[in-house]
């Protein structure tokens, strides 16, 4: 993969594609850590005399304008802390976003607004992708890759614009790529892989091939439910992927199979509603009542989550085991973090909420061997899965 170092940027225009997808709450950023990672690139980019057009998506709008989910208080941010003015475009590839790109001075950087706004940004057509591409292309003379939380993702910025102009791999992809082959490569045993979060859909396939290559699969956040429905319990209002459930029959067959183990929670907090303020308590995992859903794992979960990472030497951990953004249900998240710390092993841990959980609870990031900012990517990553954001760069 070419580098920046490999492109001549001087008073060219360059598109980057960030990952800037940061938790907001009532409009405000949360958590930078995206934003402070895309840094480097779009310094090292300015310093060299290039007009930098920083292009990322917020969210999933489903290509409709959502005005809650504009990138402007991402550009305030960057301007902050790249301590410049960040132009901010209106809009992805029209009028606005020209105007921005074409008023740039060397050294400039402007933020063009919410890739997702556009319909062809996430479309399965390659022709639809394939003209905003091109107007995305348009704005500039040159392409850098470098939003490793969105290279899984077969999306026009990411997968179709790099095949239109000269391209290279800024700083992030690069750095994440390195720590995350050492565990496609031989990694130290035993190996866990805790998995959590909500993006269950997304995230359950990558279990197919866990089973062939960790030792142990630790299972929390919004994952949980469809196994224990998978092993009969009742999960009441809990998130739940009906369709997938022969699936995870399937997995757990799989692992009694090859002696792969599973680790489950065996108590749950369960709310009334999702709400910090929601009349809350800790129930056993196969007693979850029918009128509340599943917001954390329980304390007994948490010790023994915390104790199936005690003596392993490798650990990958995406996705937060409970709502931690509420602190009642930030328990099971902590013993985590916790127990990936204490064990001394190998430890990355990946995802845009999962790190900004290790932030937000307030541990030191120093404490674990690397915090990816790609979850999805990272997992699909470990898969052995071609990403397309990396072929395309690759090409
Ligand atoms: N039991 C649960 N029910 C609903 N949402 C959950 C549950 N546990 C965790 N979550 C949510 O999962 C979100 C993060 O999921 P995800 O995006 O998959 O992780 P990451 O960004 O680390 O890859 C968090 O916002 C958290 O509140
Ligand atoms: O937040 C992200 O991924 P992650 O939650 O798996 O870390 C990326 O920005 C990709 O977003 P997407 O999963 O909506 O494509």
């Amino acid at each position: 993969m070419r580098t920046i170092d490999d492109l001549d940027v001087a008073g060219r225009r360059v598109l980057v594609r960030s990952d800037l997808n940061v938790p907001l709450e009532d409009g405000r950023i949360t958590d930078d850590g995206r934003i402070r990672a895309s840094l480097p690139t779009i310094e090292a980019l300015r310093t060299r005399g290039a007009k930098v057009v920083v292009c990322a998506h917020l969210g999933r709008p489903k290509g409709q304008v959502k005005p809650e989910l504009s990138l402007a208080p991402v550009a305030a941010r960057l301007g902050e802390l790249l301590r410049a003015d960040v132009a901010f475009a209106t809009d992805v590839v029209g009028d606005s976003a020209r105007a921005v790109a074409a008023a740039l001075p060397d050294g400039g950087v402007a933020l063009l607004e919410n890739l997702r706004f556009e319909p062809g940004e996430t479309s399965k057509d390659d022709a639809e992708r394939g003209a905003l591409a091109d107007r995305l292309a348009a704005l500039a003379d040159l392409y850098v890759g470098d939003g490793f939380g969105a290279v899984h993702r077969k999306h026009a910025s990411v997968y179709d614009v790099p095949r239109l102009l000269p391209h290279a791999a800024g700083g992030l992809i690069a750095a994440e790529v390195e720590v995350l082959k050492r565990l496609t490569e031989d990694v130290e045993r035993p190996y866990a892989v805790a998995l959590g979060g909500s993006k269950v859909s997304d995230k359950l396939g990558v279990i197919d091939s866990l089973l062939g290559k960790a030792d142990r699969i630790l299972v929390g956040g919004g994952m949980v439910f469809t196994f224990l429905k998978a092993q009969g319990h009742e999960v009441g209002k809990s998130l739940l992927e009906e369709d997938q459930l022969d699936t995870v029959r399937g997995y757990l067959r799989r692992a009694e199979e090859t002696g792969v183990e599973f680790v489950l929670p065996v108590d749950v907090v369960a709310a009334t509603a999702f709400s910090a303020d929601a009349d809350h308590g800790v129930v056993a995992a196969d007693a979850i009542p029918a009128d509340r859903l599943g917001l954390d794992i329980g304390p007994e979960s948490g010790k023994l989550f915390a104790a199936r990472l005690a003596d392993a030497r490798t650990v990958f951990w995406n996705g937060p085991m409970g709502v931690f953004e509420m602190e009642p249900y930030a328990n099971g998240t902590r013993a985590v973090a916790q127990g990936l710390i204490d064990s001394g092993a190998f430890t990355v841990v990946g995802g845009g909420d999962s790190a900004a959980a290790v932030r937000r609870l307030g541990f030191d990031e120093a404490a674990f061997s690397h915090i990816s900012t790609g979850g999805g990517a990272s997992l699909e990553y470990l898969e052995g899965k071609t990403l397309p954001g990396l072929q395309a760069l690759e090409d």
